[in-house]
């Protein structure tokens, strides 16, 4: 067993996450030729396509064992320096790609070391989709609450029902507020965000959930920060109502909050929320330090009668 930060990780679990690391990076790169491709971006180095040919032979989907990422690693190397990825990449708000992509290519002559082991930060930028439904047991002031884990995609939210039953004391709802200028991977039409509003709108109008707490997290505050700074978007195409500073974090933040506040019908409802940024442990210290005061208060009168 080894402990980063506080957590065990079986070591059977980080070898899961390295293969999942080795796949994170070579499909990302398999992406960006796809999207270089089609967005008829001219190699900066023209050999490069020899490289995006071998990039194409990897099956999406399959995990890959360290010595077939290795067989990868050249190829990755060469394609990340040409400028013609590189300007893929700044358009990758025009087709579907994880957000971690870029974290990880950064990082490839570490993460192709052969004694390589992935770290906490390399686990939290892991992309591996929540497919089913995951519970653990975290224990507040030695009260054990279970959290469960479901996933976000659309073909995961009917799963969502049987776990609500009457036990249900908090839902955490997370937002990537930074996804305003994106589209869903399943539809490839819709507004990310407007899909995420929707869904909240259900949660906290749904009359089951009356009584129960409701912590929204507006997260991804980094990479919100790195697309508000940019002059190639702008809230105001996606959202003409937006009257603040498109380029001030705070205003934008500020207006993504309103428009979750504003879905719900009933304003005596608490509604709890967090900027976030899940990537950054210090910061998930605070708020989940606040989280458990919350849930702990919130519940305290139904512990007290048990
Ligand atoms: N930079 C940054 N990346 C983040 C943040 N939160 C999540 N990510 C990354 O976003 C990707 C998706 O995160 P997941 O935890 O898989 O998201 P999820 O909501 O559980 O997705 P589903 O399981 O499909 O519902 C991962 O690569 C994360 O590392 C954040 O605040 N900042
Ligand atoms: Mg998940």
């Amino acid at each position: 067993m080894r402990i980063i930060h506080g957590i065990n990780f079986e070591p059977e679990l980080i070898r899961e996450y390295q293969h999942v690391i080795y796949q994170n990076i070579v499909k990302g790169m398999q992406v960006l030729c796809d999207a270089r491709d089609k967005l008829d971006i001219p190699w900066e180095h023209p050999t490069s396509q020899l490289a995006a040919n071998e990039a194409v032979t990897y099956h999406s989907g399959c995990l890959l064992d360290a010595e077939q990422f290795h067989q990868y690693v050249p190829i990755i190397n060469i394609l990340w320096t040409d400028g013609a990825i590189r300007k893929a990449y700044d358009r990758r708000r025009e087709f579907q790609i994880s957000d971690s992509v870029s974290y990880f290519l950064d990082e490839l002559d570490r993460i192709s070391r052969l004694d390589y082991i992935p770290t906490h930060r390399d686990i939290l930028h892991c992309r591996k989709a929540t497919k089913g439904v995951f519970e653990f047991t975290i224990r507040i002031q030695n009260i054990p609450f279970v959290f469960v884990d479901v996933g976000g995609q659309r073909t995961q939210r009917q799963k969502w029902t049987k776990c609500f039953d009457c036990s249900v004391t908090s839902i955490l709802f997370l937002v990537s507020t930074s996804e305003f200028d994106q589209v869903l991977a399943e539809d490839r039409k819709t507004n990310r965000l407007e899909e995420s509003r929707n869904i909240f709108d259900t949660i906290v109008n749904n009359t089951t959930f009356q009584g129960i707490s409701i912590i929204l997290f507006l997260n991804k505050t980094d990479l919100l920060q790195q697309k508000v700074k940019n002059p190639d978007t702008d809230i105001r195409w996606y959202y003409p109502q937006f009257t603040g500073n498109p380029h001030s974090i705070l205003d934008v933040q500020n207006f993504i909050l309103q428009m979750f506040m504003h879905v719900r019908k009933n304003t005596k409802t608490p509604i709890y929320h967090h900027f976030t940024n899940a990537v950054d442990t210090q910061n998930i210290q605070v708020v989940f330090s606040s989280v458990k005061d919350t849930i702990l208060h919130r519940n305290l009168s139904a512990l007290m009668l048990q």
